[in-house]
């Protein structure tokens, strides 16, 4: 296909690991389908991007159709840390004020406006994937006729449970805040309770934010959506009839990392070796490790780490776990049990930092995932065929933990009650324990995930599900290319 003919599509991540790790899956996505696209990062994040995108290129010899722009990120005039273009500069780093720099950081998006808009009119992009939180880029885009894709990062089943809570407000009804209460007009019947409901506040600045999003996306050309339908079937079909006017399912984006070297290179640089990872895996006998990771959003506080540390000792299984945390907490002396990693030299493995994931979570070792159900790990864990133990943390996490343990049923819950902030639970190495006896002995709910990996290995082959919405997209995409070629001749 000639250079000129390739659809050109400008994507535009929030700059978080949750969200810029499926951005880059989306851009290689669409090279797959003859088109280029041209990720808007700031100097930092290109950094990370750099290497994963140099190896796509050099795999795809003649294409390069991935490139990155560098935007301009001016830390300390947005009143924001030096350095800090990432979340990840302030949630891995537990002396600094997550919620503070999370909201400042959040609202200084706004200073891309004039970069994009430039952009947008020297470049004239057939379409602009740009991130739920950066609302004002519908606006801009319509200005230049470019479409705007909104993505959301997560799955239709908590954009439908978001809708409804919004919608009826349930929890207004209810006597106290941890009394269960069905989710109005969701199917399926789903029971949460007050505490874990992220839609309360629409009266605060984040509440107004909120709305803001959800007006642009109305106005928008449609929402991608990084999940496949054959998994949440009834809230895929709720979401397009009563949601949103138009929406894809593209993914689990994952899964088109087929080599090791792209599933390596997801993300930060591994704080291990991760062929040191492969071979201590290797050891293992099939199904028999544990994973835990929590994000990339959250340290827990020593207390709770030491808990977990004995939980997964008295459960008698294998692990790895992954400690996202930096900075003067960071040192195992302060948080690890006396003697705790020498105790468990060969049946556990700590990461300090960042871990090859999704290398981690296709090994024939790991029988199981104890995951704060971020969309991405979710879906990760979705795709590699594992029960799970849930540990929402915040945000609309604990809806993913319902997909999980009332839809799905290929997972329990470790026993969290409420958010973590501003005063979330503690949970007894007892509940860690039972939770990880239960998801590893669990025979129902393995053969349950394997046939949900299957479905997701299938949505995304050639005539699956998700391939065929990712032709559709790209056919509409073009017709709308046509008929602006045709409007300027006429
Ligand atoms: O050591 C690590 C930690 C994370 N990851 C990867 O990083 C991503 C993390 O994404 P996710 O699991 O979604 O977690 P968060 O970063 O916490 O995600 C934020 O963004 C998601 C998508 O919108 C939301 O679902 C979450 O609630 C929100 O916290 C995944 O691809 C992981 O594979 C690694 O590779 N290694």
């Amino acid at each position: 296909m000639g250079e000129a003919s390739k659809l050109h599509i400008f994507l535009f991540p929030y700059m978080a690991h949750g969200h810029m790790i499926p951005t880059l899956d989306m851009a290689k996505l669409f090279s797959t389908k003859g088109a280029k696209s041209t990720i808007l990062t700031t100097p930092l994040n290109a950094k990370i991007l750099e290497k994963p995108i140099k190896s796509f290129n050099e795999d795809n010899p003649g294409l390069e159709d991935i490139t990155i722009h560098i935007l301009h990120f001016p830390c300390t005039e947005l009143g924001l840390p030096q350095g800090c273009e990432n979340t990840d500069f302030f949630f891995s780093n537990p002396d600094l004020n997550t919620g503070d720099l999370n909201r400042k950081f959040l609202l200084s998006m706004e200073y891309f406006k004039a970069q994009l808009e430039q952009l947008l009119e020297t470049v004239r992009p057939d379409c602009l994937v740009a991130n739920m939180f950066l609302p004002w880029a519908t606006k801009l885009a319509e200005k230049f006729g470019v479409p705007r894709l909104v993505f959301h990062g997560t799955g239709y089943f908590s954009l439908c449970a978001s809708h409804c809570l919004r919608l009826h407000k349930p929890y207004k009804n209810v006597a106290s805040s941890s009394e269960p209460f069905v989710i109005p007009e969701l199917p399926g019947d789903i029971v949460i309770t007050e505490e874990q409901v992220i839609e309360k506040e629409a009266e605060s600045v984040m509440g107004k934010f909120m709305k803001e999003l959800r007006d642009s996306e109305r106005s928008s050309f449609g929402v991608l959506v990084n999940s496949f339908h054959e998994l949440e079937p009834a809230y895929s079909d709720f979401y397009k009839s009563s949601v949103a006017q138009r929406a894809w399912s593209i993914g689990p984006l994952s899964l088109g990392n087929r080599e090791f070297k792209e599933k390596a290179e997801r993300g930060k640089k591994a704080s291990i070796d991760e062929h040191e990872c492969l071979k201590w895996l290797d050891s293992k006998r099939r199904e028999s490790v544990i994973y835990l990771s929590f994000g990339t959003m959250l340290s827990f506080n020593n207390e709770q780490l030491v808990e977990i540390a004995a939980g997964l000792d008295m459960s008698g299984h294998d692990f790895i776990w992954v400690v996202n945390k930096s900075g003067s907490q960071g040192d195992k002396e302060e948080w690890l049990p006396e003697g705790f990693e020498e105790k468990m030299k060969g049946r556990g493995l700590i990461i300090r930092g960042w871990a090859p994931q999704v290398v981690i979570l296709d090994h024939q070792a790991v029988g199981g995932f104890l995951t704060h159900c971020g969309w991405n790990s979710l879906l990760e864990g979705v795709a590699s065929g594992l029960p799970m133990v849930t540990w929402p943390i915040g945000a609309e996490q604990f809806y993913n933990e319902k997909l999980v343990t009332q839809v799905l049923k290929t997972g329990v819950s470790v026993g969290v009650k409420k958010m973590m902030k501003p005063d979330g639970d503690f949970i007894t190495k007892e509940k860690v324990e039972k939770a990880v006896r239960e998801v590893m002995a669990g025979e129902e709910m393995r053969k349950r995930a394997k046939q949900l990996a299957d479905m997701a290995k299938d949505a995304v082959r050639e005539g699956g599900s998700s391939d065929i919405e990712v032709n559709r997209l790209m056919e509409e995409l073009k017709l709308v290319r046509l008929q602006k070629e045709e409007e300027k001749r006429s």
